[in-house]
C-alpha cells in the first residue's frame, strides 16, 4: 500500500522545549513535588501539522495498528494479531524512521511503539503501509503509563530509547527518561536476558545514562562503557546531520541479569 504524502512533515525530533506549569497537564511542575510522588513527565506536546498522507494513514491503518491506551493489562499476542514473538517496547519514536527500518530487519520481533507526537504517529502509520510492516503496533500515549498499567513485569525482550529529549537545562534534567526509578521499572519489565538500548547525541545525557544504567542491579553492561552501534539501528537523517556537524553519538546496551 502506498499512501502519497503532500507536505513533508519530517521535523527534527523534539528538543528542549521550554517547560511551563501550563504544559504540565498532570501537575508535575517545577514547584517542589514530593520526590516519592513526583511523576515523570518526559515530554511537552509539540505542535505540528498532520499531512494529508498521515491523516489518510490514520483513517486507513489506525484501526489495524493503533492500540488504544487503557489502564489494563494488554494481551501482547492478541495485540499482534495472534503473533506470539519477542516484544520490544520503543519509547518516543519521533517520525518512525528508525522504527520502520528495525522492524524490517528484525521481522520475527514484535515492536510496541509509544509516541505522543501525533504527526509522528501518522508518519509511522504511513511507513507501515508503504513498507507492508506487520510487526509494529503503536500506542499514541505516554510510555510511562503504558509501562505502569498495560505491560506485565518480566515480559519484554527489549526496550529502545533512541535520542530521548535531552532536557539540556539543569532545572529540566529531572524530565529525562533515563533516571534511576524509571530504569528500575524498565528493568523489571524485561525478561531475563532482555535488553535496554539507548542512544543519544548529547554527551552529558550519555554520561547520565551510563551512570544510571550501570547502577541498576538488575542490569549488566554488554560493553565496557559505551557500546558499538548495533547493526539493526540505522543512521537516521537527523543523526547524519549531527555527524556532519561533528557531533558524537553514544549507544548503550544493557542486559537483564538471568
Ligand atoms: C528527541 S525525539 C527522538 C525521536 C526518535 N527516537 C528519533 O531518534 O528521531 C523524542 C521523542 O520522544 C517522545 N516522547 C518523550 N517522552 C515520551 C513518553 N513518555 N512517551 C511517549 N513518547 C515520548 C517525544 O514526543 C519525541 O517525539
Amino acid at each position: 500500500m502506498n499512501i502519497p504524502d503532500t507536505v513533508s512533515n519530517d521535523l527534527p525530533p523534539g528538543d528542549d522545549a521550554p517547560a511551563s506549569p501550563e504544559d504540565d497537564a498532570n501537575g508535575a511542575t517545577d514547584s517542589k513535588p514530593h520526590p516519592l510522588h513526583r511523576r515523570l513527565k518526559s515530554f511537552v506536546k509539540r505542535a505540528g501539522r498532520t499531512t494529508d498522507g498521515q491523516a489518510r494513514a490514520f483513517a486507513e491503518l489506525g484501526p489495524l495498528f493503533l492500540i488504544p491506551y487503557t489502564p489494563e493489562p494488554l494481551d501482547l499476542t492478541a495485540a499482534f494479531g495472534g503473533r506470539a514473538g519477542p516484544t520490544v517496547l520503543e519509547i518516543g519514536f519521533g517520525m518512525g524512521e528508525a522504527t520502520a527500518h528495525i522492524a524490517t530487519v528484525l521481522p520475527e520481533t514484535n515492536f510496541l511503539c509509544c509516541e505522543v507526537h501525533e504527526p509522528g504517529v501518522g508518519a509511522l502509520l504511513k511507513r507501515i503501509g508503504e513498507q507492508q510492516l506487520s510487526n509494529i503496533r503503536i500506542c499514541a500515549h505516554d510510555a510511562v503509563d503504558v509501562l505502569d498499567h498495560m505491560l506485565q513485569p518480566g515480559t519484554l525482550a527489549g526496550v529502545h530509547v533512541f535520542f530521548p529529549d535531552p532536557w539540556h537545562k539543569k532545572r529540566h534534567n529531572k524530565r529525562r527518561l533515563i533516571q534511576p526509578e524509571f530504569v528500575t521499572k524498565l528493568a523489571q519489565h524485561l525478561r531475563p536476558g532482555g535488553y535496554i538500548h539507548c542512544a543519544t547525541d548529547w554527551q552529558p545525557y550519555a554520561e547520565q545514562m551510563l551512570e544510571v544504567l550501570a547502577a541498576e542491579p538488575l542490569l549488566r553492561n554488554t560493553a565496557e562503557g559505551y557500546a558499538p552501534k548495533p547493526e539493526y539501528r540505522p543512521l537516521t537523517k537527523f543523526e547524519n546531520r549531527g555527524i556532519k556537524l561533528g557531533h558524537g553519538v553514544w549507544d548503550l546496551v544493557f542486559e537483564k541479569r538471568a
